[in-house]
């Protein structure tokens, strides 16, 4: 044990004169966050003295003060800026620095995350890196470009270039002769400590916790918490056999090959679970039984202090997919207590919205770690940071015990990355322990990384429940655990239903969520951390949550843009923000005309909408309900408001000479029934609207739902004869004068 009570040596970094770094990043849902803060620990090995902070933490003058600076962003809405960065990459643009070499002290470089089915394929970080070069500043190493799209996702290019980044570090930047990289053996100090405050009052029971009383009190709040952790006693077989099974197993080959054999043999995409309000379709995948998980207590409803965030209270809670089909969607309404500014600023927007909402972990998940980590004398006892609060902890500085925090700010459920596993290994004195973990994150054993982590999303929890002998210390949970981060829905909602609530600086916001829920053959069915918490969430429950404007371009800034035609294309939930579009739109008189292309599986489960559409005699629906018969049927289509309407031959003629391959199987992929087949059967629609400078929406299911929608865009717009081959089709989808295009899918 170190003198902090802490197993395993702390060694601090040398402070070596000139020596710095600034991991710089960039990122909406935390992928690109994960990455700086393992660069960031690399650098702190290498006794660089070393910065991670969002861009727009930092200020363009501290960046030329730094000796080195690797940026980390992902890109976001059609090719943009994640919004952490605006104000640093607004900054960076100002036209005075045109031609001034400003940057030419600055030696950097940048890592980029984004997914190849986006046309505007890692713009933020090409943007980025093009624009620092213009102003004179180095790359000292070569720039990467993770692609979301690959085998082992971002971590395919990720690893490799992160490897070769330490050594030339190590190469470039050598150290004196006299000190040595940080061992990974050793651990480094932590970045936020927490202490314990038994003296100070205790703000929920306003007593002096420092009096005998007090410390009585505190004492059997402690007890009885310990006691609340064994409520739940495990069978001695079932004990006895789970021992069995961990001391058989080689690790972590065995848990891998166990866990991962069903999933292995299936199409990947395993991980893309991790995303919000998605879920993949392929529930063959996760199996998930229909009797619900285990609810006991549910989490409290603290509201957290959540800088922009406003009170929410439930207002409506429906299941919107019969009870019997594999997906279960919510469809959730919310009242909005506005403050007048935030309020006028979003009546003013006209826009589409996203709602955040930040999950909390359930009392009983958050008691099993306390006892399974030894924290049961801790864990009811007020304490506070020691210095700044990591970003993202929405939390007073004074925070009312480790269990409040742990409820209400640490992602504990979350799938553990490969930086946490590397912490574990100084946090448990069992060799063989230490062992599986350093194999677990070793070089070349990516597979088996995944197998045991993102395909199975196992969770923290659960890696600990495998790691008994692993025990971290209370003071490191905010430096090992992930802050649990606002998730982002898409507002289905827009024009005059936002002001249903009849308050005033009210706002009733709607969303629609796909929970996350599925079966792997480890133990349990999984839930995903939000969807578990708003599966249960009563009616009445208030919650703290943020309003944001969408990013990339306002569909709906004006008359003239809503009269523009709209083609919008959505798969499943992908129609949250195409409804919220088609409602604000039509607030204008004479709104313009829409063509909705929407994929599902079946007609009466998850249509979701399907009757609002006939309500609008300008939107005209073509649903492609991919697990009904092939065609839909044309009479209960139209009460739907779909014409279905004959295509001419010519046109047929033309899509078959564009893919002999298909037509031989028959008119259209005649054999099935996705949203691009239904594009290429209604060209001659498609290119009528293409001719008027269109709004094209393309949300839902992110990979190969885009690439597939786009190449069927291409089609119509030959097969309509609006451009003549592909070159002119791809150019007239690319030229902003002709067409906006507006892709969401996750
Ligand atoms: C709404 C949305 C829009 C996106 N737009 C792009 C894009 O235009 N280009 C791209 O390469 N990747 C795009 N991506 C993919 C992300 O860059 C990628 O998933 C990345 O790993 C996310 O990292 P983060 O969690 O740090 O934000 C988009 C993802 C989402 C959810």
């Amino acid at each position: 044990m170190g003198d902090s009570g802490e197993p395993g040596r702390v060694v601090q970094p040398a402070v070596i004169e000139g020596r710095s770094m600034a991991v710089l990043y960039g990122s909406e849902t935390g992928a690109a966050e994960d990455i700086a803060g393992e660069l960031g620990k690399t650098a702190e090995r290498l006794h660089f003295q070393t910065t991670v902070d969002e861009m727009d933490g930092f200020k363009l003058s501290d960046v030329l003060r730094t000796s080195l600076v690797v940026f980390v962003t992902s890109t976001t809405g059609q090719g943009d800026m994640p919004k952490n960065t605006l104000k640093f990459w607004k900054n960076l643009r100002r036209e005075k620095l045109n031609n001034t070499n400003c940057l030419a002290p600055l030696r950097f470089v940048i890592f980029g995350l984004g997914d190849s089915s986006y046309p505007k394929f890692n713009w933020a970080a090409r943007k980025l890196r093009a624009r620092l070069l213009q102003l004179g500043a180095t790359e000292f190493f070569r720039a990467g470009e993770g692609d979301e799209r690959h085998d082992n996702g971002i971590d395919s290019i990720y690893l490799p270039w992160y490897e070769e980044l330490k050594t030339t570090l190590l190469a470039d930047y050598p150290l004196p002769a006299s000190i040595r990289p940080i061992p990974d053996d050793a651990q480094l100090p932590p970045k936020y400590p927490i202490e314990l405050l038994p003296a100070i009052m205790n703000t929920a029971t306003g007593h002096d916790a420092g009096t005998e009383d007090e410390r009585r009190f505190l004492a059997s709040k402690t007890k009885s918490a310990a006691r609340s952790h064994v409520d739940r006693p495990q069978p001695v077989a079932e004990q006895a056999l789970q021992d069995w099974v961990r001391l058989k197993a080689t690790f972590p080959g065995d848990f891998a090959r166990r866990d991962g054999t069903y999933e292995r043999t299936m199409p990947r995409q395993f991980d893309l679970l991790d995303k919000n309000n998605q879920l993949s379709d392929h529930p063959e995948k996760y199996l998930l039984e229909q009797q619900p998980a285990r609810v006991s207590e549910s989490p409290p409803a603290d509201l957290l202090p959540i800088p922009g965030a406003c009170v929410g209270t439930l207002l409506r809670h429906d299941r919107v997919t019969p009870a019997d089909h594999w997906q279960d969607v919510r469809h959730l309404a919310l009242d909005l207590a506005l403050d007048e500014k935030s309020y006028s600023n979003a009546v003013e927007f006209n826009g589409h919205f996203t709602l955040v909402i930040w999950p909390k972990n359930y009392p009983e998940d958050v008691d099993e770690l306390i006892l399974q980590m030894g924290w049961e004398a801790e864990a009811d006892t007020p304490i506070q940071l020691k210095g700044a609060a990591p970003r993202g902890l929405y939390a007073n500085n004074r925070i009312a015990s480790l269990r409040h925090l742990l409820t209400h700010n640490l992602d504990i459920t979350a799938v553990p990355k490969r930086n946490f596993i590397r912490e574990l290994i100084h946090f448990t004195t069992d060799e063989r322990e230490q062992e599986r973990l350093k194999e677990l994150i070793e070089p070349g054993n990516e597979q088996e990384f995944y197998d045991y982590t993102c395909r199975p999303r196992r969770t923290i929890l659960e890696l600990l429940r495998d790691f008994t002998g692993v025990k971290i210390p209370f003071r490191r949970v905010l430096d090992l655990f992930p802050i649990i981060r606002g998730r982002e829905f898409s507002v289905c909602n827009g024009g005059m239903s936002l002001n249903e609530v009849n308050k005033n600086f009210h706002l009733k916001v709607e969303i629609l969520v796909a929970l996350v829920e599925y079966k792997t053959i480890i133990r349990k069915p999984r839930q995903g951390l939000c969807s578990r918490y708003l599966k249960h969430l009563p009616l009445g429950t208030r919650l703290a949550v943020r309003l944001k404007t969408s990013s990339g371009p306002n569909l709906v800034p004006n008359i003239a843009a809503a009269k523009r035609p709209l083609i919008a294309i959505a798969t499943g939930t992908g129609i949250a923000p195409i409804r919220a579009v088609i409602q604000e739109r039509n607030c204008f008189d004479n709104a313009g005309d829409t063509l909705l292309f929407f994929g599902c599986r079946n007609r009466t489960a998850d249509f979701h909408f399907a009757h609002e559409w006939s309500s609008y005699p300008n939107v005209k629906v073509y649903p492609a309900f991919s697990r009904d018969s092939i065609e839909p049927d044309p009479e209960t289509t139209t009460t739907t408001t779909t014409t279905i309407t004959s295509e001419t031959d010519s046109l047929a003629t033309a899509i078959a000479a564009l893919h002999p391959e298909a037509a031989a199987a028959g008119p259209y992929d005649a054999h099935k029934n996705y949203v691009q087949h239904l594009i290429r059967k209604h060209a001659a629609e498609v290119g009528a609207f293409m001719r008027n400078r269109p709004i094209v929406m393309i949300c839902g299911n992110a990979g190969r739902m885009p690439v597939s929608v786009r190449a069927a865009l291409l089609d119509a717009l030959i097969a309509s004869e609006v451009c003549a081959d592909q070159g002119e089709a791809e150019r007239w989808l690319g030229d902003s004068g002709k067409v906006t295009v507006w892709q969401e899918t996750w």
